[in-house]
């Protein structure tokens, strides 16, 4: 039976710019989206059953609103193989944490079952599909560093060195709708002009959520006495930046027993796609 498991790996926006609001409410962006090397794990293995099965860490989310279950969705209209699937889901990624977890999976289960069902979609093809499912999927579908614009589709290559993270979800869950419908969000960063650094970059909701949510304040303070350290996303995750893995491992250690964590590698190039064509590989 054919079968295939991949990684879902976190993303970080290591900056996170809102430079408008379009009249459907959506907000222009410029954010830099890293990769980690950390993820879910998801194997997909073909059946005869002519459906899609999620099996797994599924509790809390009805299986229609699973973003896995959207994705394969999704692709059923374009498979060139008449057979189902069955998706087994070990999640690692806090939910709603700001690193993307479940965007992650919509486009690890795109690339996948675009491979195992013969769709023969490219990736910018499956990119327009998983825009639909959110904003972010574009994003991993792409699979690489990348500065996002537009709703954060509008993708192009950059190079940024490569850094141990620590990653923290203080235990707070923060709705980005939330977030994006609050007046006192601020939506007037200019756009980056060339060239421009690091040094003048933040956080746009940083502010907000710190405010409405004091655990994530607390994480930042307590992040910020070890190394250079941001919110990512519309948090709640917060992460530290260090040169070497031995003191991002040190530092998870010394951290308060009430939050989780993790320490992983940026990538130039996402998991997902190493592993597809390692796969791909093996399969000729
Ligand atoms: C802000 C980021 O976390 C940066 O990585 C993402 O762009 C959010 O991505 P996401 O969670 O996949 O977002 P979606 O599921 O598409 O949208 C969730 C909600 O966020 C708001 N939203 C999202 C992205 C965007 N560019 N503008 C928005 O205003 C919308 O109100 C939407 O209802
Ligand atoms: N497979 C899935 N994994 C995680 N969340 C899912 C999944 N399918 C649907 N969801 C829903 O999507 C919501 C957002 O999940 P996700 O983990 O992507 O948020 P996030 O890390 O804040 O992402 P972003 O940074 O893109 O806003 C969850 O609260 C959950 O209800």
């Amino acid at each position: 039976m054919t079968k295939l498991t991949l990684t879902a790996p976190a993303k970080l926006n290591l900056f996170l710019h809102i430079n408008g609001q379009r009249d459907d409410g959506y907000h222009e962006l410029e954010s830099l989206f890293t990769m980690l090397d950390f993820g879910d794990e998801l194997t997909f293995e073909l059946s005869d059953y002519d459906d899609i099965e999620i099996s797994g860490d599924v509790q809390g989310i009805p299986k229609e609103d699973n973003l896995i279950y959207k994705a394969a969705s999704a692709l059923l209209p374009r498979r060139r193989v008449k057979k189902g699937v069955t998706v087994h889901l070990t999640k690692h990624l806090p939910m709603g944490g700001g690193v993307g977890g479940g965007s992650s999976d919509a486009a690890t289960t795109l690339l996948a079952l675009n491979t195992l069902w013969n769709c023969q979609l490219s990736l910018s093809e499956l990119a327009n599909i998983g825009l639909q499912l959110g904003a972010d999927v574009p994003v991993f579908i792409n699979g690489k560093t990348a500065l996002a614009q537009g709703v954060g589709e509008q993708l192009s290559s950059f190079e940024q060195a490569h850094k141990w993270y620590l990653v923290v979800a203080p235990g707070v869950h923060v709705s980005t709708a939330k977030i994006f419908t609050d007046p006192a969000l601020p939506r007037d960063t200019p756009k980056l002009k060339a060239p421009w650094s690091m040094t003048e970059t933040r956080n746009d909701c940083e502010e907000l959520v710190k405010k409405l949510y004091p655990e994530v304040e607390k994480t930042l303070t307590w992040l910020l006495k070890y190394a250079p350290s941001r919110m990512t996303g519309t948090g709640s995750c917060c992460f530290a930046a260090f040169d070497d893995e031995q003191t991002a491992q040190r530092v998870l250690q010394d951290m308060p027993s009430s939050w989780q964590g993790f320490v992983a590698k940026s990538a130039s190039e996402s998991i997902t796609h190493k592993q597809l064509a390692t796969w791909l590989n093996k399969e000729k």
